[in-house]
């Protein structure tokens, strides 16, 4: 379990990346969710022990992030930019990075190395130099160098950027895998790579908590919020772009989706049920509404 306190974070160039973040992260898939610059990543890295909070802490299975030792051989890390070897093999770097680690039985090292690139499904690229792999692969191999040492704590900086579909359902697919008895972290800002899979959200925008929940509870604040219906030219032409979730063009008209307290005027749209994303998107316009800001 992670249990985040008081967290706040400023740089010395630059605003609050985090405001006062009180959070319970369980066992099992937590997605963070936050637009860019809402600092998801400032946020893991604290995790990682990275980079240092300005006040508040955070413990990791009741181990404060001050023992930093202790933490790093709890957690796995996978960041944001993973920097790898183009020169190396897959092997060779995981080889490398479990002697990093403190794996010092080469027999043991090498057990391990073989059971996770199986786990990666990388095993037919172990022995192939990292400069041939897809983007894909490399956040495989990314994974499974956070994985070595067996972490119960895994911390993934949106780790599906850049993928194609097939990739990052893949990808989603095995995090999820590795989330049974262990706290999988993932950051992200697209809200298909939280879906179904995640037992737990928060949302974080401008440095704060917006909401910690399930996927329901993120769903509901889009409720009695959604419209649909066929707009004209001019009518589309006078919506915030905002407020409008998507378009789709018919013979009849434009088919807009569009988050409001009320329909576009004259529209005569409809009120529809929420997805998980009009929930995300309803939430984080009505933080803008009022202002919510990281910068106090
Ligand atoms: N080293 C730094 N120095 C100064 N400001 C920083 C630094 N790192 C991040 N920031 C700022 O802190 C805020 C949060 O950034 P962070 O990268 O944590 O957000 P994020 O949610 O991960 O964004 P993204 O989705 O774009 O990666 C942003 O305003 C960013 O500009």
């Amino acid at each position: 379990m992670i249990q985040i306190n008081h967290l706040s974070k400023k740089y010395r160039r630059g605003g609050w990346a985090l405001n006062d973040v009180t959070l319970t992260l369980n066992e099992g898939m937590v997605g963070l969710l936050g637009p860019n610059g809402a600092g998801k990543s400032s946020l893991m890295r604290i995790l990682a022990t990275l980079t240092g909070p300005t006040s508040g802490g955070a413990t990791i299975n009741g181990i404060p992030l001050s023992r930093a030792e202790e933490i790093r051989k709890m957690i796995g890390y996978l960041p944001q930019q993973f920097q790898v070897y183009p020169g190396l093999t897959g092997s060779e770097f995981l080889d490398y990075v479990g002697a990093m680690k403190g794996m010092n039985d080469r027999k043991t090292r090498q057990a391990e190395i073989g059971r996770l690139l199986e786990e990666v499904n990388l095993q037919d690229k172990a022995g192939k130099k990292i400069r041939t792999y897809s983007g894909g692969m490399k956040r495989r191999l990314g994974i499974a160098q956070a994985l070595l040492g067996s972490p119960k704590v895994l911390i993934v900086d949106e780790p599906t950027a850049g993928l194609d579909p097939e990739e990052r359902v893949r990808f989603r697919n095995l995090l999820t895998r590795f989330s049974l008895g262990r706290v999988v972290l993932l950051s992200t800002h697209i809200v298909a790579d939280i879906e179904s899979n995640c037992r737990q959200i928060a949302v974080l925008d401008r440095g704060k908590v917006r909401m910690s929940g399930d996927l329901v509870e993120l769903q509901e604040f889009g409720r009695g919020k959604v419209w649909e219906g066929l707009v004209s030219e001019e009518q589309f032409a006078g919506l915030d772009p905002m407020s409008v979730v998507s378009t789709r063009r018919t013979e009849q008209g434009l088919q807009c989706r569009v988050i409001g307290e009320a329909p576009p005027s004259g529209s005569g749209a409809v009120q529809v049920r929420p997805t998980l994303e009009d929930g995300y998107l309803a939430l984080l316009r009505s933080g803008q509404k009022a202002g919510v800001s990281g910068d106090e």
